[in-house]
């Protein structure tokens, strides 16, 4: 039987801590049987590398592994998706289509956030974990197929049961094992070695040496609550490797990229009474877009100082690529009046003597009003839509670029009618 240690070598596995090589452990125990396993644990924290490992020891090593992300897909098109169509089923259905228990079959299938399932896919999928059969939408003809199901979810499915929307009996055919990954947080010891190691790629990859935190950064960082987990943590040490031109970084620059988290000292960003694992999702796209507006703010500062300097009566005179930055396209003939133009969300400097006092609103703003909020919603669309154009419409490759999961993507779409 293969060590953990192996595993976590051949899979790029970082972490020592016992909960997280117990599920490893775990995974190699069950690998070579055909036992469905049910992976749990909060969005980020690494649950996609189990079935791959499971996969990858298992008999089936040789045919095919297919990843699906229940949320991703829209409901009205999940059981053709899974299951394939006939010809004719519905409107749009000019061909025969094979679903994803067919193609995969003789290999293994991971269904990542299985409690998105709607009801009616769920009785499909548990006819498929009891006999293998199948029938594909719009056809009456059994069909059989063998695939090893792998499910995870980040929610706890028992509420889900309690609220009527997922059968205990599935539940219960999924889950013959279960493994369960720690939040980050709980995983204090690794935290540093991970992001030493997210550093390091980011330093290769782009071109740079590599950040060095000092002792109080490291406190911070094992301190933070990382609602994200390791996702959030790669995030954040992209950023820190790409922006910060000092690559030692003390705790007070680590601060600047850490969202605040319920019982930090650090400014309330925003009120919201959503639930909380909504919030910690929205809370991603949040930060980047904090972060621009840094970026918006430092090009500001430059700006008024530029024009301090000079007192230049034109600001267009000073430094025309930076008014063009940060103001967008100049429309013709246009002055820059620093009076009437809003700038960012959170700030608008009136005048050059008061940007010291707008720089210090904006890093100790305590909340957010409401109309701010609205101009944040407003940039989330952006991001996201300008995302979605760069990578051709792929969801998947959008939500990697913008640091939330595939799901939230999906979700954030659907609320925005994007
Ligand atoms: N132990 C680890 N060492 C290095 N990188 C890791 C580790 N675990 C996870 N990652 C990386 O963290 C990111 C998130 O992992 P993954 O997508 O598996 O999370 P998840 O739990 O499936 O999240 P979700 O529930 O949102 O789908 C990925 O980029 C993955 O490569």
């Amino acid at each position: 039987m293969e060590s953990v240690q192996n595993i976590k070598q051949r899979f790029e596995i970082i972490g020592n801590d016992p909960k997280l090589n117990r599920a490893i452990e775990k995974a190699i125990q069950v690998a070579p049987t055909d036992i469905s396993v049910l992976v749990t644990g909060e969005s980020g924290v690494g649950k996609e590398n189990i079935p791959r490992i499971i996969h990858s020891l298992s008999h089936r090593k040789h045919g095919k592994y297919i990843a699906v992300n229940c949320g991703a897909i829209p409901e009205g098109t999940i059981d053709s998706e899974l299951f394939g169509h006939e010809k004719g089923a519905f409107t749009g259905a000019t061909s025969t289509r094979e679903g994803y228990f067919e193609v995969a079959n003789g290999g293994t299938i991971f269904l990542d956030e299985v409690g998105e399932l709607p009801l009616t896919t769920q009785v499909r999928l548990l006819r498929i974990l009891e006999n293998g059969e199948f029938l594909k939408v719009g056809s009456s003809q059994v069909q059989k197929t063998d695939v090893r199901i792998v499910a995870a979810t980040n929610v706890n499915l028992f509420n889900a049961i309690e609220k009527g929307k997922f059968r205990e009996d599935l539940y219960y055919r999924l889950s013959t094992v279960d493994i369960a990954l720690p939040p980050l947080r709980d995983r204090e010891e690794d935290i540093h070695l991970l992001f030493r190691k997210f550093a390091a790629d980011f330093a290769h990859k782009y071109k740079m040496p590599p950040l060095k935190l000092d002792e109080n950064a490291v406190q911070l960082l094992q301190k933070y609550r990382w609602s994200g987990n390791i996702r959030q943590l790669r995030n954040v040490a992209e950023q820190i490797s790409v922006l910060e031109t000092n690559r030692d970084i003390s705790a007070a620059t680590l601060q600047l990229y850490l969202p605040p988290t319920e019982g930090s000292n650090l400014p309330s960003v925003i009120k919201s009474n959503k639930s909380e694992s909504d919030f910690s999702t929205e809370r991603d796209i949040l930060y980047k877009v904090l972060f621009d507006m840094k970026s918006d703010l430092n090009d500001l500062k430059k700006l008024t100082l530029e024009l301090m300097k000079s007192g230049a009566a034109k600001a267009q005179d000073i430094n025309p690529n930076l008014i063009q930055k940060i103001y967008g396209s100049k429309e013709e003939d246009s002055e820059i009046e620093f009076e009437e133009q809003p700038v960012t969300a959170v700030m608008t400097p009136s005048h050059n003597e008061n940007y010291r006092e707008a720089e210090d609103n904006y890093l100790f703003a305590e909340t957010i009003e409401e109309e701010e909020v609205l101009r944040l919603e407003q940039k989330e669309i952006e991001m996201i839509k300008k995302s979605l154009e760069k990578n051709k419409g792929k969801r998947k490759a959008a939500a990697d670029e913008l640091g939330i999961s595939e799901r939230t993507l999906y979700r954030k779409i659907k609320q925005f009618d994007l």
